[in-house]
C-alpha cells in the first residue's frame, strides 16, 4: 500500500511527513517527504503542554485548542506532499512519557484527521505496549531491521532527535534497543536560553568551548546508565542536569551537553560491540556530537545517507511502516525492544 508517516519529535521543530510503499514487512520504495515547521507560538504552548502534562486532564480546553492546531499542520503536511495515499500514520506529539506508571500521552485528533482526509488513520502506537507492561518506546526497531536487512551485523542505528535511541541489530538475526539518554533536547534548552537560537547550528557554539571532564563523570553515575536494555526516556528525564551548568558559559555549556550525549550513546551496554554505527535525526548534522562519537565508539560512524537512506525522514518512514503493520495486525514491539512479554501488537485505526 501507499502509506504517508507523520511524526512529530520530541524536538517540537515541526511535522515530518514521508511517502512509503509498504506491506509492513519490506520497503517497497521510499518516495516524497518534507517538513512543516510549527510556528514559534505553537511550539511554545507545546513546551508549555510538557510541564503542565502531569496534572492535565484529556478534556482541558487549551489541550484541546494545541491538539486540534497540531493535527491541521499534519494535514496541512499531508496535503503539500501532493502524492496518492491509502493509509496514514498519525504519531500525534508525546507530552508525556512515564512507562513505569503504565503511561505515555501522544496528543492529536486522529478522528478529526482522517475525516478531513478522507482517508484511514492509523495511531494510538505506544499505548497498548505500555498497557502490557512496556517501555512504549522506541519503536522503530523493527523498521530499522526491516531497511537494514542485507547490511553487515553486527550493526548499530543510532537517532538523536531531542531524546536519543539505538537499535542494534545482531550478527545473529537478534535485536535490542533502547533510549541512550539525551540527543538535542538539553542542547537545544541551553541555546534557546543562551543565545534565542532554536538550536546549535553545525554545532558552533559547542566547538567554541570545552567539555567538563568532571561534569560528564558526574553525569553518568546517572542511575539511567546502570538500567539494563530495554529502557526508554521522557524528554525532560535529565532535564534537572542543566542546573548543574547554570554557571557555565555558553560555549562550555554547549560543549559539555554535545559530549554527554556522545557519552551516553558510549555507556550504553549492547550485546555485543557493533562494527559499524549509522546516524540518523538531526543530530547527526552536529559535528560536535559526530565527533564525539567517532572518538568514543572508535568503530566507523557514518551518516544514514552512507547506506541510501533519508536522515530527516526515517521516523516518519518508521510510522508509515508502522500503520500497515497495525492494518495487518502485526507486532509493533518484541521483547527485546521495549520489554513487553510477547510481540505486542498495538495502534488503533480511524474510522
Ligand atoms: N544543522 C544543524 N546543526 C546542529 N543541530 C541540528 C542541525 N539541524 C538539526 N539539528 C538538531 O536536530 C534537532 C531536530 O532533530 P530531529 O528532527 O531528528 O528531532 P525529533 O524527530 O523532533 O526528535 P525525536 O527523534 O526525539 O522524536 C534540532 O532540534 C537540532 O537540535
Ligand atoms: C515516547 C516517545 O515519543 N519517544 C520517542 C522519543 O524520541 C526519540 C526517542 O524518544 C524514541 O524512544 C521515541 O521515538 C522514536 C520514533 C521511536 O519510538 O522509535
Amino acid at each position: 500500500m501507499r502509506v504517508i508517516g507523520l511524526m512529530s519529535g520530541t524536538s517540537l521543530d515541526g511535522v515530518d511527513a514521508a511517502w512509503l510503499e509498504t506491506d509492513g514487512e519490506q520497503v517497497g520504495a521510499f518516495g516524497p517527504a518534507l517538513t512543516i515547521p510549527y510556528e514559534p507560538a505553537l511550539r511554545a504552548v507545546i513546551r508549555e503542554l510538557l510541564d503542565l502534562a502531569p496534572t492535565l486532564v484529556a478534556d482541558d480546553p487549551q489541550l484541546l485548542a494545541v491538539s486540534r492546531r497540531l493535527t491541521e499542520v499534519h494535514a496541512d503536511a499531508v496535503r503539500a506532499l501532493d502524492a496518492p495515499y491509502d493509509l496514514i500514520g498519525f504519531h500525534g506529539q508525546t507530552i508525556l512519557h512515564e512507562p513505569q506508571r503504565r503511561r505515555t500521552w501522544q496528543i492529536g485528533d486522529a478522528a478529526w484527521l482522517a475525516k478531513t482526509l478522507g482517508r484511514p488513520v492509523a495511531y494510538d502506537f505506544r499505548s497498548a505496549d505500555v498497557a502490557a507492561g512496556g517501555e512504549g518506546a522506541p519503536l522503530v526497531p523493527l523498521f530499522h531491521s526491516g531497511l537494514a536487512a542485507a547490511l553487515p551485523k553486527p550493526l548499530a542505528i543510532l537517532n538523536i532527535g531531542g531524546v536519543a535511541n539505538v537499535t542494534y541489530l545482531g550478527a545473529d538475526g537478534s535485536i535490542a534497543a533502547c533510549d541512550t539518554g539525551p540527543g538535542n533536547a538539553l542542547l537545544d534548552d541551553w541555546v534557546q536560553q543562551h543565545t534565542g537560537q532554536a538550536f546549535d547550528a553545525d554545532g558552533r557554539l559547542a566547538a567554541e568551548g570545552k567539555p567538563d571532564a568532571d561534569m560528564l563523570r558526574h553525569w553518568l553515575s546517572h542511575s539511567y546508565f546502570e538500567r539494563e536494555l530495554p529502557k526508554s526516556l521522557d524528554r525532560l528525564s535529565f532535564h534537572a542536569l542543566l542546573d548543574n551548568i547554570r554557571g557555565m558559559s555558553a560555549s562550555d555549556g554547549a560543549a559539555t551537553l554535545a559530549a554527554f550525549t556522545a557519552a551516553a550513546v558510549a555507556a550504553t551496554r549492547l550485546p555485543q560491540r557493533p562494527q559499524h554505527w549509522l546516524i540518523t535525526g538531526g543530530g547527526r548534522r552536529n559535528p560536535a556530537i559526530m565527533a564525539a562519537l567517532a572518538r568514543t565508539l572508535a568503530v566507523p560512524v557514518n551518516p544514514v545517507e552512507s547506506v541510501g537512506w533519508d536522515g530527516d525522514f526515517l521516523e516518519a518512514q518508521c510510522f508509515a511502516y508502522l500503520a500497515m503493520r497495525v492494518k495487518r495486525g502485526l507486532p509493533l514491539s518484541l521483547p527485546m525492544t521495549t520489554g513487553v512479554p510477547l510481540p505486542m501488537q498495538g495502534g488503533q485505526i480511524q474510522p
